[in-house]
């Protein structure tokens, strides 16, 4: 069998559960050829495209590339394969960012970048290598887009639509130059394109190459002579090629040409439809067979008689002899359907010894042991990473001043006690003058008909601050609180002064009217549960204050002790008063660095979307150094985020932690790496960034809110309560953090040990994700 550059033999690919996308394909591209590739939208040719890169399996038949096995040999191959995707596929970085970050992973030095850079930027008209690919028009965007795929100077160039939106005489330009490759370098190409008169251009193009060598010579550019040793070779019109091997002398560079230009036989272009390919041949031979002048107009009879063939059911070797000249399928991938040659060919074995020759030098390169190449991959994938971060300052910013800005937050904005909340006031006693009452208790004395009016003083101005509002019936406070007007309605008795001084008179013998009158009714807007569950301690709060008052100024002789609950709360235990803040901030440094790590996956998943992932896999990348990476940058930023809530915790409010401050860290981190590697996984699981921030936003959700950091978990039904302790990554974390922060404990604590289980044991859990994601799309 003729040695081609790629074979597809018996292919067929369906998406899951839809039509086959490509049937019984075949097709063969010779060494050093241009082929183009045409046919409707949705024919499948990115399909095949992909499944000759290897970033598809085949569901039958076979592909050998560059006499490999496309999917078997495909990290092998990678290296000689230049793919161009169909859509812009570049990482919002600078121009020359992007080529070091694809170069290196390709293993070119920085030496080697720079001239392919300064090579490309010429022939390309690219942009200035510091500007920014979030500046540039869709055009320039396609051609930084090619000169990737470009760098490498790979053997076989994969093309999907390489020219769209590209002007035509930039067009030419790139024809030139990839026909100066197949030229020179004996490139073997395969482009798709919607524009059949370009493509039948493009892949004539070797033929003008031809002719420029016999009618004229070549003349080589500067970088030419800098990377070939050899000056001009007969000069009479100027071609940008790309040189041969490294070291050759003048005599080898004249032989290399005379054999890459002997090579060229006639182009070809196949035309596919509904992922077949129904003809193939040299376009000339095309418009000549149809008698037309535009390539469109064969691609039109095609489409009908091949839809003809379909309805009348005709057999399938006598329709495709008449559709075309291409005989592929029938006789059995034979490459007699070339046209005679116009000018000499080399005998097969010296072709095969010539192809040697020109890849010799990337053959010679030194092989790095798979470790180094494993530290260098990932440590080029971490930079970039890091370089991203950098590029999108707005995204940093977020990430390093919202954990800040939350802390300060907690302090001074939300984490206090609720204060200035309404509460609708009848007031049956006596109006106390719409709640500005000033009066102390002291001036109370006999006069029993305004105790109501020194309870409200204490609600007003205690500890709660409630704002007073007074209505004139107990219905209309209700229709406050009903209409949300008030958090609650508060009903003062009208003999609520003299009933209550019976209670102290009478104490057990009172009568049953006075325990009436003496008794404040409040009705309680329950929505809100915390805010109530205040609402309620602050009144009692308040009403205990009141009584005290009322003992302390008047004549009532009773001990001011007896009126207090016989408690003494924290005495021995620890006399700080502990706020809402200090039960908050610690939640929120696990909350925090829980939710912001979800970005690794949402990183990786437009990456995936963008086809940034798949253009870096093709550079050489493994899936497992696209994690490490990840897990690498964004622990970085996740250390970040905790040490600056630690340091403005400390040097702003004074807050430190009272245990080991490394046992927070790492449990801080430990939460982080759980959601890091779980958004991870769902990004590779799920195509779309929407599918995985969807994903992501439920597990955090379903994690965070019962995790006990804004509701004890003690209110979870008894036989579901562990589930929500051990089965929450974060619940245990959370209470291990309370306790090392504001207690002082370490890890001879069970309960801070424990602490670091259950997130341990889900990342267990998640690497046999991994493993079965892994094995699942490595079968697909
Ligand atoms: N990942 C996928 N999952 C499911 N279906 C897909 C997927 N990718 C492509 N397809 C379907 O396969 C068919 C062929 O798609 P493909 O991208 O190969 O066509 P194409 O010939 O390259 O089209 P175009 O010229 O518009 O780029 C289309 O119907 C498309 O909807």
């Amino acid at each position: 069998m003729t040695p081609c550059a790629v074979r597809v033999s018996n292919g067929c690919k369906s998406y899951s559960a839809g039509e086959p996308v490509l049937k019984d394909m075949f097709m063969q591209v010779e060494h050093g050829k241009i082929y183009g590739l045409l046919g409707e939208s949705g024919c499948g040719k990115t399909t095949l495209l992909k499944c000759i890169m290897g970033q598809i399996a085949l569901d039958s038949g076979h592909i050998s590339v560059l006499e490999r096995d496309a999917c078997r040999s495909r990290e092998e191959l990678l290296t000689s394969i230049g793919h161009m995707p169909q859509e812009v596929a570049l990482y919002p970085l600078r121009i020359r960012e992007i080529f070091e970050y694809f170069g290196t992973l390709q293993g070119l030095s920085k030496i080697e970048v720079g001239v392919r850079i300064r090579e490309l930027s010429t022939v390309l008209n690219l942009e200035d290598g510091n500007l920014s690919v979030k500046t540039l028009s869709g055009g320039q965007l396609r051609r930084v887009s090619l000169a990737v795929a470009l760098l490498n100077r790979p053997r076989l160039l994969i093309l999907d639509e390489p020219t769209t939106g590209i002007d035509p005489l930039l067009r030419l330009g790139i024809w030139d130059y990839i026909g100066g490759l197949v030229v020179t370098l004996g490139t073997t190409v395969i482009v798709t394109t919607h524009y059949a008169e370009e493509a039948r251009k493009s892949v004539t193009i070797s033929d003008s190459m031809v002719e420029i060598y016999y009618c004229g010579g070549i003349r080589f550019s500067w970088w030419w002579r800098y990377f070939s040793g050899c000056g001009y070779i007969c000069t009479t019109k100027p071609v940008t090629i790309a040189p041969p091997p490294r070291k050759s002398n003048t005599a080898a560079v004249l032989d290399f040409y005379h054999f890459r230009l002997s090579h060229i036989s006639l182009p070809l272009i196949g035309i596919m439809r509904r992922g077949r390919l129904i003809c193939e041949d040299n376009p000339n031979n095309l418009l000549e067979s149809y008698g037309t002048p535009i390539l469109e107009v064969v691609l039109k009879s095609l489409a009908r008689m091949d839809e003809e063939k379909k309805l009348q059911s005709i057999d399938n070797h006598s329709t495709l002899a008449k559709i075309s000249r291409y005989k592929y399928p029938l006789a059995g991938l034979e490459s007699d359907k070339c046209s005679p040659l116009s000018f000499r060919f080399k005998e097969k074995d010296e072709t095969e010894a010539s192809l040697e020759n020109i890849f010799i030098e990337k053959a010679e390169t030194p092989k790095k042991s798979k470790i180094v190449e494993e530290f260098e991959k990932v440590r080029i994938l971490t930079k970039r990473n890091y370089l991203l971060h950098l590029r999108t300052p707005e995204v940093l910013a977020t990430f390093l001043l919202l954990p800040v800005i939350q802390v300060i937050a907690i302090f001074y904005i939300f984490g206090r006690d609720p204060v200035g909340m309404r509460l609708a006031v009848y007031n049956q006693e006596r109006n106390c003058f719409g709640g500005k009452n000033n009066m102390n208790y002291s001036l109370l004395g006999d006069n029993w008909t305004i105790w109501g009016c020194a309870f409200l003083k204490e609600l007003e101005e205690g500890a709660g601050k409630f704002n007073l509002k007074y209505y004139r019936s107990g219905t209309s406070a209700l229709a406050a609180v009903e209409t949300g007007g008030a958090i609650g309605a508060v009903e003062i008795p009208a003999n609520f002064t003299v009933s209550t001084r019976h209670r102290f008179v009478f104490d057990r013998f009172t009568p049953e009217i006075d325990l009436r009158q003496s008794t404040i009714k409040v009705r309680m807007d329950m929505t809100n549960t915390i805010n109530t569950n205040f609402v309620i301690s602050m009144i009692q709060l308040s009403y205990m204050r009141f009584l005290q008052g009322i003992v302390n100024e008047t004549r009532i002789e009773i001990n001011p002790n007896l009126l207090k609950l016989p408690f003494t709360f924290n005495r021995k235990l620890d006399p700080h008063e502990f706020t809402f803040q200090e039960y908050i901030l610690p939640a929120n440094v696990i909350l925090t660095t829980f939710f912001l790590s979800m970005s690794a996956g949402i990183f990786l998943s437009t990456e995936k979307e963008q086809g940034t992932l798949a253009r870096s896999l093709a550079a050489g990348v493994k899936m497992r150094q696209v994690y490490i990476s990840y897990f690498i940058s964004e622990t970085s930023m996740t250390i970040l985020q905790v040490g600056a809530i630690f340091a403005v915790q400390f040097a702003l409010v004074g807050y430190g932690v009272r245990g080991n401050l490394g046992t927070c860290f790492v449990m801080a981190l430990l939460s982080s790496v759980v959601t890091m590697s779980l958004a991870m996984l769902a990004a590779s699981i799920f195509s779309k960034l929407r599918e995985t921030i969807v994903t992501i936003i439920f597990f955090i959700l379903i994690c965070g809110i019962p995790s006990g950091s804004f509701w004890p978990l003690e209110a979870v039904n008894a036989h579901f309560r562990w589930m929500f302790y051990y089965l929450n990554p974060i619940s245990l974390p959370m209470v291990a953090m309370r306790r090392v922060f504001n207690n002082g404990w370490g890890l001879g604590h069970l309960v801070v040990r424990v602490a670091f289980l259950t997130p341990i044991a889900w990342l267990v859990l998640i690497s046999c994700g991994y493993c079965v994601v892994g094995r699942i799309q490595r079968v697909k």
